[in-house]
């Protein structure tokens, strides 16, 4: 019998729970850790429920899983385990883009395993098919939605007309979003995610502080409606290339055109394309957040760890150089609001050859379509539009088809 430890009975930790309850008699549910004893009284498991760490510890546990989530005291609470010699499954993508490299050459040092399948794309098998089954590629890019409340949030909000916040109010219900849901809505979350896929598809160590990282938070409906106009939806893109030994990485709100693969990707659904030298290109679609798929993913683990499974990884690469520019040439909407309208208008005219202009003169808003321009000079002109005195904000959105 294998003894099972849940820190964490939340929306993934009661998943968990629920999966190791209906499913197998070799693997023993012994003691779940929470931070508010109170909250869990009626819980079916409250006889093994305890809000003391040491009541963990104390026990003969073979596996810890960790669904806390957040760094502190999840990282302290992993590290014990490792050094304990216990095997340790966690869902923590804040800590596996942070303390990966640590934490798994503790596991190493210690002769067990740190696997973490559920740390991107919920109940997606993403981590194990890109570690193993792709073993023999090498990897040219990935492109993903790797956040699922903020596809449920753009979903609602073009499909629906629902409003920003009550969107967010809905995918918070429902367990989507992170505790601070502002790693989901700023991109924080997406790019965990990307720099943890990129990392493991690239061996090199992709830090997420380093590359350009925008959420969703200044979307509006006006947005919308123009991507709509242009045959298309927003989604918010994550998206790492390697090329010629440099890695181009960003997370961002996109413009996909409706027969884009990832237009009908909709609600918590995340999917990620892999495209590997010798395979081509692979897609991967599922529920990328909430209970029970992201359960499924942990459990799987619990599965890989009793099986001893082999997960080589050590994060222990070089670090990757990060381009700040996509190479890839696309059609471009950026929304400016404006202080002079003069201005801006011979600006614009004046550095992109080829564009369609919109001026509302009630909301002070100039919108526009570049085609086939690369970021690099698409930032150049923002920058310098941004330091002139006649512009308050300004947006650009990729507008993509593949
Ligand atoms: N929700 C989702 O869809 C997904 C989540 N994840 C990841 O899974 C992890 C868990 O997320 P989720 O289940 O949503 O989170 P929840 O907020 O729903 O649950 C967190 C649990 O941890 C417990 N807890 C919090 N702080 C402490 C502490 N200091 N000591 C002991 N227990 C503590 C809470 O106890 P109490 O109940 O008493 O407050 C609660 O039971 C996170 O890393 C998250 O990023 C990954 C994929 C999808
Ligand atoms: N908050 C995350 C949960 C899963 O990782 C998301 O919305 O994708």
């Amino acid at each position: 019998m294998i003894s099972v430890a849940v820190l964490g009975n939340g929306v993934v930790g009661s998943g968990v729970c629920e999966l190791i309850n209906k499913n197998d008699n070799n693997i023993k549910l012994s003691k779940i850790l929470v931070k508010n004893i109170d909250k869990h009284k009626n819980d079916k498991n409250h006889n093994i429920i305890t809000d003391k760490i040491e009541d963990i510890f104390g026990k003969d546990i073979d596996i810890v899983v960790e669904l806390i989530g957040g760094i502190h005291p999840a990282y302290e609470y992993i590290k014990k385990s490792l050094n304990n010699k216990k095997h340790v499954i966690t869902a923590n993508k804040d800590l596996i883009s942070k303390y990966g490299e640590e934490l798994l050459e503790i596991a190493y040092q210690n002769n067990v395993k740190l696997y973490f399948e559920a740390s991107v794309g919920g109940g997606i098998p993403i981590i194990k098919n890109l570690k193993n089954y792709l073993a023999s590629n090498e990897i040219k890019s990935i492109k993903g939605i790797l956040n699922g409340t903020t596809n449920f949030i753009l979903t609602k909000m073009d499909k629906e007309k629902t409003s920003y916040t009550n969107a967010l109010k809905t995918a918070q219900e429902l367990g989507f979003a992170e505790a601070d849901p502002s790693s989901d809505i700023k991109g924080y979350d997406s790019a965990r995610k990307l720099s943890i896929l990129s990392t493991i598809a690239y061996e090199k160590k992709v830090n997420w502080e380093n590359f350009k990282v925008e959420g969703i938070d200044d979307i509006t409906e006006t947005d919308i409606k123009k991507a709509n106009e242009l045959g298309g939806v927003i989604k918010l893109l994550g998206i790492s290339n390697f090329e010629k030994g440099k890695i181009y990485a960003s997370v961002r709100p996109v413009i996909v055109t409706k027969d884009s693969e990832f237009a009908k990707i909709n609600n918590e659904y995340n999917s990620i394309i892999v495209e590997g030298d010798s395979v081509g290109r692979l897609t991967f679609t599922g529920k990328g957040a909430g209970k029970l798929p992201t359960a499924t993913a942990v459990y799987s683990d619990i599965v890989d760890s009793i099986q001893n499974k082999e997960n080589s990884f050590l994060f222990n690469y070089e670090k990757a150089f990060i381009e700040n520019h996509s190479s890839e040439q696309c059609d471009w909407y950026i929304k400016i609001n404006y202080k002079n309208s003069h201005k801006v208008l011979n600006e614009l005219t004046e550095h992109f050859k080829n564009i369609d202009l919109e001026v509302n003169k009630k909301t002070n808003q100039i919108l526009v379509i570049v085609k086939s321009e690369h970021e690099e000079y698409i930032n150049a002109v923002s920058n310098k539009l941004l330091q002139s005195q006649d512009v308050k904000s300004l947006n650009s959105l990729m507008i993509l088809n593949n």
